[in-house]
């Protein structure tokens, strides 16, 4: 079956690595109720129209997680191509923030290392350690 249009028009999703300064990176499951539902990822999500990588990394990470980006900083992209939606996901490194993390949207969250004990990881993530792993963690 052929996919529609809209399913194959790039969504644009701004992720955030959030690294705290003994190297450890915030991991977070999927809610109930959304596609690979308690699959690990890194918190983010779609951008809105007319919306900044910026604005959008700052609106999720203040819905989802209840914290404010002070430093981020754009990391890479990866395009991912699922039965569900087509998406370019912005990667970028938040450095700095004000409030303790917590799953405001029933997820879970976990601060890792690698290699990350958590499983299963999201596919659109799993890219995401391997690149770690290059820079030295
Ligand atoms: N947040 C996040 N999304 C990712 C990652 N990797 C990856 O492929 N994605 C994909 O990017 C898309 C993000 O959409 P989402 O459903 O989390 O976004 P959202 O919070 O705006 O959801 P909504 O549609 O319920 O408002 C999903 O298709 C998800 O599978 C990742 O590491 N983090």
């Amino acid at each position: 079956m052929n996919p529609s249009p809209s399913q194959r028009t790039p969504v644009a999703v701004a992720v955030g690595l959030m690294v705290r300064a003994d190297g450890a990176f915030l991991m977070a499951s999927r809610p109930e109720g959304k596609p690979y539902a308690g699959y690990w990822e890194f918190p983010g999500g779609k951008l809105e129209v007319g919306e900044s990588l910026r604005d959008a990394l700052a609106r999720e990470f203040e819905e989802e997680l209840g914290v404010r980006v002070r430093e981020a900083q754009f990391w890479r992209s990866l395009r991912v191509d699922y039965p569900h939606a087509l998406v370019d996901l912005q990667f970028c490194r938040i450095t700095a923030w004000d409030g303790e993390p917590q799953g405001r949207e029933g997820q879970q969250l976990s601060w890792q290392t690698l290699p990350v004990t958590l499983s299963p990881v999201l596919p659109g993530a799993l890219p995401v350690l391997g690149w770690l792993a290059q820079e030295g963690g």
